[in-house]
């Protein structure tokens, strides 16, 4: 059995790999329709309920017996060990020797998870507690500009996961948010972000967090030193700073350097992950606009659910499921993608987001001891809310060559009650799951008496699975367990790929050429280029043509 850091048999040649390949051989063309005709509670049979989340996998080409070897497959990887070990504070992040702890950001006070045999739950509440503290005096208008105006306007400075979290998370909850401040999020080097962020903010009430694990990231820092300038142009005196500038990150001497005082440091630890971290005071942004109390709510949400992972037994264990069933796409039917597609507007931003939570994780092409794997790792994450993808790209998955794993995620509920509205919205979601998964073939469109029947263009072959996602409404806490799902899916996969799912080494190399390149551009004397053909030429062009701007 698999432990952390330990070599492991090799996956392809485990033995539940191995009847999982010869199960796909037999039951690769079994359609739903025929599965569902089959087993009329099918669709009972293949849901399950946890955490306040109603997974429906029903419309998966899946049988028991697929299950059954999925769940022997968790086993042989040791999943449950390797949850054990995560949880514990283990240094499962092999390459980078650390823990994996962003469980212990949503943990009760009176738990105890030690790194290196020191307790970290008292530092992560204190942290807390003074986010909440700051967080209340914003709001309440007792923290107020150099000027002695109130903050009206929160700016979040930051990328990757010091911006995606709580973007998503902020754009999620506006309807928990205190709707006179304005709160915006620049995280692009393209001037154009902080121009247009910024645009008809005043300086003597904008607040700007600035967001950086490292506070070495050349966006940020670039965008906080523009955002510096802006502010004391108006200002005009550096002691501003600390009424309009907080730090957000990990590393103090940095942010000792840039000019924020570190009493206007929310700090962090190594053991957070940038694209696990929005429930830690990188989420300071939101806490701001949310409040505290919901703050709180939103982490035991990823707290009921963190419980849930770790608990419950596979068969009913909802990342375990979902990780699972992507494995037996991703990696036997070839799918190369899968779609996620919330029907709720609050939740536009949440592909992107879980798209580095998923492909910056699980993107990697080597095993924990660095032997190349001879097999397909994380898959590509996209989607759209519904129902503007159905207008879009749905046509794609309903009759396109590929196959397309969805996730459909809607709520009972609607926080904008405006009949018709919210039956439409979930009648669509309910709909395209039924459509991709039965289509309408050619005997049915003639029994049906339509002319159709002759037209092959109409035909949906159907057989395109989904899962289905039901929660009550979109509260804080909901958002919280819709996001610790997917952190721990992600992990269940790159516990099955053997990978490291926690370090990012390959965003590494374009920063570096970035670093050369960027004084090839700004140089005055013509520079002496000595990159490939390509390269120098874009670089030429570039440094042709801005002149004439
Ligand atoms: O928070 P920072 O240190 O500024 O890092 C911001 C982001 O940039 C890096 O390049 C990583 O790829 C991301 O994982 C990280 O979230």
């Amino acid at each position: 059995m698999a432990t952390t850091g330990t070599s492991r048999t090799p996956l392809t040649q485990l033995s539940s790999w191995k009847a999982l390949e010869e199960h796909y051989q037999k039951i690769k063309d079994l359609h739903l329709r025929d599965l569902f005709a089959k087993d009329p509670k099918r669709g009972e049979r293949l849901s399950t309920e946890a955490a306040g989340i109603y997974l429906d996998y029903s419309k998966n080409r899946i049988t028991s017996e697929t299950l059954d070897l999925l769940l022997k497959l968790a086993d042989e990887v040791g999943l449950r060990e390797r949850i054990n070990a995560m949880f514990s504070g283990e240094k499962i992040n092999v390459t980078e020797q650390r823990a994996v702890l962003h469980v212990a950001l949503r943990a009760p006070k009176d738990q105890v998870i030690n790194v290196d045999g020191h307790n970290v739950i008292p530092e992560v509440h204190e942290v807390l507690d003074k986010m909440t503290d700051f967080s209340n005096k914003v709001r309440s208008g007792e923290w107020k500009g150099y000027t002695g105006k109130r903050i009206r306007n929160i700016v979040n400075i930051g990328i990757g996961g010091s911006d995606l979290g709580p973007d998503m998370a902020y754009q999620a909850l506006r309807h928990y948010s205190d709707r006179d401040l304005t709160v915006r999020f620049v995280s692009n080097v393209d001037g154009t972000h902080f121009a247009e962020a910024t645009r008809a903010l005043d300086p003597e009430e904008t607040l700007f967090i600035v967001s950086s694990k490292t506070f070495t990231t050349i966006e940020t820092m670039t965008n906080a030193r523009t955002a510096r300038d802006w502010a004391l142009r108006t200002l005009k005196d550096d002691a501003a700073v600390a009424k309009h500038f907080v730090a957000v990150s990990t590393n103090a001497d940095e942010v000792k350097k840039f000019g924020i005082d570190t009493a206007n440091m929310f700090g962090f630890w190594d053991w957070v992950g940038g694209r696990y971290s929005y429930d830690s005071a990188i989420g300071l942004s939101l806490m701001i606009a949310i409040g505290p109390e919901n703050f709180r709510k939103m982490l035991a949400g990823f707290h009921e659910m963190d419980e849930h992972f770790r608990t419950a037994p596979f068969e009913q264990n909802l990342p375990a499921l979902l990780g699972l069933i992507g494995i037996w796409y991703n990696n036997f039917f070839g799918a190369q993608t899968v779609a996620v597609l919330p029907y709720d507007q609050y939740l536009e931003k949440l592909s992107a987001y879980l798209q580095q939570l998923d492909m910056e994780s699980n993107g990697k092409h080597v095993t924990q001891e660095g032997q190349p794997v001879n097999y397909q790792t994380g898959p590509i994450i996209w989607g759209q809310p519904g129902t503007n993808g159905q207008h879009a790209f749905y046509q794609l998955i309903h009759q396109g060559t590929k196959l397309i794993p969805c996730d459909f995620l809607g709520f009972y509920q609607t926080l904008n009650p405006l009949p018709p509205h919210h039956d439409l919205l979930i009648a669509n979601m309910i709909a395209q799951a039924e459509a991709l998964a039965f289509g309408k073939t050619a005997e049915e469109l003639k029994a049906e008496g339509s002319p159709d029947y002759q037209t092959p263009h109409r035909v949906c072959e159907g057989n395109r699975p989904s899962n289905t996602l039901f929660l009550e409404r979109l509260t804080p806490e909901a958002l919280g367990k819709i996001i610790a799902l997917y952190e721990h899916k992600v992990f269940v996969q790159g516990t099955v790929w053997n990978i490291d799912s926690f370090d990012q080494w390959g965003v590494e190399l374009g920063k570096v050429l970035a670093k050369r390149i960027i004084p090839e551009l700004e140089a005055v004397k013509e520079p002496e280029l000595k990159h490939d053909s390509s390269t120098n030429r874009l670089i030429e062009r570039y440094r042709q043509f801005k002149r004439k701007a």
